[in-house]
């Protein structure tokens, strides 16, 4: 090894074993990181922080090649699969990407469920990177109590949404899909009943974040008042208005659209009550999650003319793979929701464009290299956000601390008694939760002295994972 030579260990969660389980040797330089979240902030050629061989990394769902190639770029080993994978054949595939280690790394899109079971098979695992803005497929709870670092890409793919949902407005309004549809089986329909323009009807946006507001910067431009039901109280952009409860935007909208996150809070947000409530005539747009509307109630309110028409582009179970799969074995409902008139079901694209997907690369790739590279977990959505400067090689003796860790009393002591005898540059230490995370930079520490300080901070009680680069 020469004299600049850095190496990285990394210890392994305490409930999986309690020796370091990888070591990388690295061959030049640090990734010369220059701030959080810049396009392309990383350099173009392979530095090779590391032995190249050492850093397994697994991407589902046909991750785009900008971020593919950032982390071959560092000469990360990197194996891609164009499709999801259910929780067993995940973790199947898991453990046959690297027999005694597992991954350290996996990269998914909005389809592959990260649970915990998926989660405790990969047992070194240190970083997950959703290349997408959902990230209610991964279980974040239990990845940021194991040391599991979550990233995603906020609002990369947030501007074809909304042009989607703009599309669909029109196409609804207009009953374009029926019209095609009609054409292309050889029948000419031409048709002005029910059949609207935009302007002057009223938007009503149901979660008002980077989607929902950009869309209504949108609508307005074409003529359409806005409203928006948030659980946050938020700037109205131009001359939209926020309303105090749901049933407020429900009785007053022509076209309703979602953009909530998933889960819990969310699920069959609207359903029978919700129909109900809604104007006789009026549109709904989901293109949030598929949890987010009760299906079998929208079919009963479409038939009923209640609403005139849909736009679907998420479902509750959606097929892992391109293909045939539109059908009741997935959702007992699909052969009627494909039976009616003016709804428009896309398979999941709201943020299928080149433009976002390459976005989302560069952002997630640049952010998965940073934290394994160098510890800063700035926009991770699970774990403390914690950065000091970018290391160099330039800087013998030095060595990055990174302690994640309950967070109860006594810590910073006991782990300052463990660093004491070095001298501690820079220590931050944020907590989020009852997790913390604490990176030191110290220096004066030779290399045969590392193992020292990660056994010592190993043995602490409130530890969940440690990793010293040096
Ligand atoms: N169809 C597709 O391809 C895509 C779908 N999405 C989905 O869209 C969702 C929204 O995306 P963003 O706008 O970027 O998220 P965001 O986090 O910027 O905004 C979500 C908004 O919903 C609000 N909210 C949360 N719970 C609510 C509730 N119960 N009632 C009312 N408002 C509530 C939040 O306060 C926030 O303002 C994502 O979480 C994702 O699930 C995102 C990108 C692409
Ligand atoms: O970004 C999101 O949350 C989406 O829903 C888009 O997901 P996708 O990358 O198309 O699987």
């Amino acid at each position: 090894m020469s004299s600049f030579a850095k190496d990285i260990s990394i210890s392994s969660r305490p409930s999986v074993s309690t020796s370091p389980v990888l070591t990388f040797v690295s061959q030049g330089s640090f990734s010369g990181y220059s701030g959080p979240r810049s396009y392309s902030s990383l350099p173009p050629k392979p530095l090779k922080p590391f032995d190249h061989s050492d850093v397994k990394i697994l991407l589902l769902e046909n991750v785009n090649q900008s971020g593919k190639d950032i982390l071959t770029a560092q000469g990360y080993q990197v194996e891609c699969l164009k499709t999801s994978l259910p929780e067993d054949q995940l973790v199947e595939k898991i453990r046959q990407v690297c027999p005694n280690e597992d991954v350290h790394v996996i990269g998914i899109r909005s389809k592959t469920k990260l649970t915990a079971k998926v989660l405790r098979e990969a047992k070194n695992l240190l970083v997950v990177g959703c290349f997408c803005i959902g990230t209610n497929q991964v279980d974040l709870d239990y990845a940021a109590h194991h040391g599991i670092a979550v990233f995603n890409s906020p609002f990369a793919n947030s501007r074809s949404v909304a042009e989607l949902v703009v599309g669909e407005i029109i196409s609804l309004a207009r009953q374009l899909g029926d019209r095609s549809n009609e054409l292309h089986a050889g029948t000419w329909n031409k048709v002005s009943s029910k059949c609207w323009e935009i302007r002057g009807k009223t938007l009503g946006i149901i979660g008002y974040g980077h989607i929902g507001s950009q869309l209504s910067v949108l609508a307005e431009a074409m003529g359409m008042n806005v409203i928006y039901y948030d659980v946050v109280n938020l700037m109205a952009l131009g001359t939209a208005n926020q309303v105090p409860t749901l049933n407020d935007l429900l009785n007053q909208a022509d076209f309703i659209t979602l953009h909530v996150p998933g889960g819990d809070d969310t699920a069959n947000m609207i359903s029978t009550a919700q129909f109900e409530q809604m104007k006789t005539g009026s549109y709904l747009i989901n293109a949030s999650r598929g949890t987010v509307v009760d299906i079998p109630a929208l079919i009963k309110a479409m038939r009923t003319g209640k609403i005139a028409g849909a736009a679907i582009d998420v479902y509750p179970n959606e097929p892992v793979a391109n293909g045939p799969y539109f059908n009741s074995e997935l959702n007992t409902w699909a052969e009627d929701l494909r039976t009616l008139s003016n709804i428009i079901l896309t398979p999941h694209i709201g943020g299928s464009t080149e433009e976002a997907q390459r976005a989302i690369g560069v952002e997630v790739g640049d952010a998965l290299v940073r934290y394994i590279n160098q510890g800063i977990t700035l926009g991770s959505v699970n774990l403390p956000e914690v950065s000091l400067r970018a290391l160099t090689l330039e800087e013998p003796n030095y060595a990055r601390v990174i302690y994640i860790h309950h967070n109860v009393p006594g810590v910073l002591r006991k782990v300052n008694e463990i660093l004491g005898d070095h001298n501690v540059e820079k220590q931050l230490s944020d907590s989020r939760g009852d997790v913390a995370y604490l990176m030191a930079d110290i220096n004066d520490v030779k290399a045969s002295e590392i193992k020292d300080i990660t056994d010592s901070l190993n043995s602490l009680s409130s530890r969940i994972m440690t990793r010293v680069l040096f």
